[in-house]
């Protein structure tokens, strides 16, 4: 039977019982046990560290430039080695350096449609603008240039009075029941990048209903529709009602697309009963 000392703790009578094994060892022992804990800890698997840095820039080789409509292209840039990750996580976003037309230092942010699954490389689908000042830079982009980016970035958090929420959005599983996505030109990029994060995760069972908007079908970014049988007209409450899951606290819309079409939604959700913690705006 074990006697222990009236005033010794449990915790404390842990490490006496582990300083008294080391006391017993040889030095040999000792030199080996130290040696096998030091190559347990050097060889654990980890995860590999990304490409990223979130404060300096770094420069990225643009290896695939491909059009996919009259005014969006896709951009596929390297990482230093094919098994390299980017190190984004989903639901995050980089931001890119370029030079407007004459010649100044522009910088906006880019939802890349990659994930870190993707190795050796990443992808941007940038839309432009006739006068857009970034716009003009990825226009002009050729293959074996380089883009700095850094990231990911994060907003700090802060509030427009047109806007539910404008912060961080950090993808955890399980973190909604159901996403409703609504979607305008460009602004598909970030639920792209989630809905390839859900469907690629067999473990996540996250429901997702999509609304995309566009000018014309022929400006769907990445899978445009060979025919269009779905609804014309700017996305009405009725589209929502009928397309996103109900207000629950368990659900959540997202939005993206260009700021008329953000503050519309805006005060379709709020009129629909959807509350600002069910809201997100990218
Ligand atoms: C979090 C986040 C992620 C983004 N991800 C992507 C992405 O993956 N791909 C992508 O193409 N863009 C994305 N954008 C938009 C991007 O950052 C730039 O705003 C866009 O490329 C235009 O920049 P610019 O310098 O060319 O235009 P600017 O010089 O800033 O604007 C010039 C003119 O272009 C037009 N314009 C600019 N932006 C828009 C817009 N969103 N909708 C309609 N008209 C506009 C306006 O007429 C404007 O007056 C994202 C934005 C945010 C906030």
């Amino acid at each position: 039977m074990l006697n222990l000392p009236m005033d010794l703790r449990f915790d404390e009578l842990m490490i006496k019982t582990k300083f008294d094994f080391l006391m017993q060892l040889s030095h040999l022992q000792l030199l080996g046990f130290v040696v096998a804990v030091l190559a347990i800890y050097v060889l654990r698997p980890r995860k590999p560290k990304g490409c990223l840095d979130p404060e300096n820039f770094k420069e990225f080789k643009l290896v695939k430039k491909t059009q996919l409509t009259h005014n969006a292209s896709q951009f596929r840039f390297a990482l230093p080695k094919p098994t390299s990750i980017f190190g984004l996580p989903v639901g995050q976003h980089i931001v890119c350096r370029g030079q407007d037309r004459e010649g100044k230092e522009v910088i906006r942010p880019y939802t890349p449609i990659t994930l870190d699954s993707d190795l050796g490389f990443f992808e941007l689908v940038v839309k432009m603008y006739p006068n857009g000042r970034m716009s003009h830079h990825f226009r002009e982009m050729k293959e074996g240039e380089y883009l700095p980016v850094k990231g990911p970035k994060v907003h700090s958090l802060s509030f427009k009075s047109s806007l539910r929420i404008l912060g961080r959005f950090k993808y955890k599983v399980g973190q909604a029941r159901a996403f409703g996505m609504i979607a305008g030109g460009s602004g598909i990029t970030p639920m792209f990048q989630l809905t390839r994060g859900i469907l690629e995760n067999p473990k996540d069972k996250t429901n997702m209903n999509l609304i995309y908007a566009n000018v014309t079908v022929n400006d769907s970014l990445l899978k445009p529709p060979e025919t269009w049988n779905g609804g014309i007209g700017h996305v009405s409450k009725e589209m929502i009602q009928t397309h996103c899951p109900a207000p629950a606290s368990d659900i959540q819309i997202l939005r993206c697309g260009p700021p008329g079409m953000n503050k519309a939604m805006a005060t379709h959700l709020e009129a629909l009963g959807y509350d600002s913690k069910m809201q997100f705006e990218f």
